[in-house]
């Protein structure tokens, strides 16, 4: 029986590459190779066509599922158990500074000597560390103790010079695509604060409860703030930053301008205003400014938040906040929403990546908020992961709100495609670790909708990616 799985998932391995193959072949292309760097070819984008991607998870789902079949239960329980080792080895090279140093290096690569000489870390620790790596194929090891970039780990290059990097007041993230922020953030304070999970859920004051302030966060911490307090306080300015370089790389998780799919924007008129509530320094907002340029934007944030936006505005696209077609507006959004600078009423409230912050009671409020402000048109775009069960969804939502069905996997895989959609997975337990948030299902979103009085109306969803956007509209009173 086990064996025919394994022939199953060969078969499943076998048509996908032939997939990719036909793929690239009709194009006339080849796949990007794993020892160049990264760039942004023509080739790498072919990755992210929608007809392949799922194609890809299948691959990498059926592998990993090959993987978890045929290796021992103590190999297997190992390699997860030793994980954080992965993650904190990309820490010490982001933080290192390893893929700027590399990249100045060339094809041939540097020894770790000339390498540790540039960062000022030991090197016989960082040669094991980069050892690790390469042998997870970020970096390679070209020769004994000489290592040189690859198309992985040049992925996380901000593209600035090593020695600029190593001056007094750096700023390593402006201007860039915000991985490596995401990195030191997800390694840095994400990573410390979920060592602490089972200490939080099996704590008999914290462990049943659903407050914002009791996370992995707070228990490993000593912090009593919410996380979007607690990065605030002095001490935590780095973590600011990069928290807002962050979130620039969320647009990263699906094609960058998914959002362009999740809503009706060319059906928006120039009297139309859309509110980003909760909007970040903009990355989502800016893919729908630059394709549709009749559209009016108010980005509603924190106040330092705001200051970061407008800064990153005006270094990367300036006229869209100079013309006032883009505004950054602070406000809180547990308050009533204020009048907006437009002086009109909003056609669309985008809460995109928001809500996974926090636990339902505050989605609730800050839905109701958006309810409360709401003209009988507004419409409600949430743009969120759409977490899959594990086994096929046979929810009502998904039944019922059109556009909400997405593709199962072929057995025997997983429904979800198993590894081909783990990080999403990942990501539910960063939201937990931080917020007590969560990624939630269709139906779970779809309910707290309703319960605020909003119809959800149209999902928009692919099957390329677990994010997707979901319509509502105001149920009337
Ligand atoms: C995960 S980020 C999403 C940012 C942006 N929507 C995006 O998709 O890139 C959540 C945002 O909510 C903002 N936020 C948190 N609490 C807030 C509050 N009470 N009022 C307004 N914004 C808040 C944070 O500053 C952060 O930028």
């Amino acid at each position: 029986m086990t064996l025919k799985t394994l022939l199953s998932l060969r078969e499943i391995i076998d048509s996908s590459i032939d997939h990719l193959q036909s793929h690239y072949a009709s194009k006339n292309l080849d796949l990007p190779d794993l020892n160049e760097p990264y760039s942004t070819s023509p080739s790498e984008a072919a990755l992210g066509d929608p007809e392949i991607v799922e194609t890809l998870n299948a691959l990498v789902g059926a592998s990993y599922q090959l993987i978890a079949t045929v290796r021992t239960p103590f190999i297997h329980v190992m390699d997860g158990i030793f994980a954080y080792t992965l993650s904190s080895c990309i820490r010490v090279a982001e933080e290192g500074n390893v893929a700027e140093i590399l990249r100045e290096a060339g094809p041939s690569g540097l020894h770790v000597n000339d390498i540790a000489a540039q960062n000022g870390l030991e090197p016989t620790k960082l040669a094991r560390v980069m050892r690790l790596l390469a042998s997870h194929h970020i970096f390679r090891e070209v020769k004994p103790n000489v290592f040189a970039s690859n198309r992985i780990s040049s992925y996380i290059d901000t593209g600035k010079p090593a020695s600029y990097l190593f001056s007094p007041n750096a700023d390593k993230y402006s201007g860039t695509s915000g991985v490596a922020g995401f990195i030191d953030h997800v390694t840095d304070e994400v990573m410390k604060a979920n060592s602490h999970l089972w200490e939080t859920m099996s704590s008999p004051e914290k462990g049943h409860s659903f407050s914002a302030v009791h996370a992995p966060l707070q228990e490993w911490s000593g912090t009593d703030k919410q996380f979007f307090w607690w990065i605030e306080l002095p001490g935590n300015e780095r973590r600011l930053l990069r928290y807002s370089a962050a979130m620039r790389a969320t647009s990263l998780w699906n094609s960058p301008d998914a959002i362009l799919h999740g809503f009706d924007w060319a059906g928006l008129t120039p009297e139309d205003v859309v509110v980003d509530v909760g909007g970040g320094t903009g990355m989502p907002a800016m893919y729908v400014a630059r394709a549709h340029p009749h559209v009016k934007i108010v980005i509603q944030e924190r106040e330092q938040v705001c200051e970061h936006g407008i800064a990153y505005w005006n270094e990367v696209f300036p006229e869209a906040i100079k013309s006032g077609r883009v505004q950054f507006q602070p406000h809180e959004f547990f308050q009533p929403q204020p009048t907006l600078p437009t002086n009109t009423p909003a056609s669309v409230y985008l809460l995109r990546t928001v809500l996974h912050d926090w636990p339902d009671h505050e989605c609730i409020r800050i839905l109701q908020n958006l309810r409360a402000a709401a003209a009988p048109k507004t419409k409600l775009l949430i743009g969120d992961f759409m977490i899959p069960y594990a086994c096929p969804d046979d929810s009502v939502a998904a039944r019922t709100i059109p556009g909400a069905k997405t593709a199962t996997a072929p057995s025997p895989l997983l429904a979800n495609f198993g590894k081909g959609s783990a990080t999403t997975y990942a990501l539910d337990m960063a939201m937990f670790t931080n917020f007590n948030g969560q990624e939630r299902t269709l139906a779970h979103l779809a309910d707290l909708c309703q319960k605020t009085g909003w119809k959800p109306v149209q999902a928009h969803r692919r099957d390329d990616t677990p994010f997707g956007f979901l319509v509502s509209e105001p149920i009337p009173v």
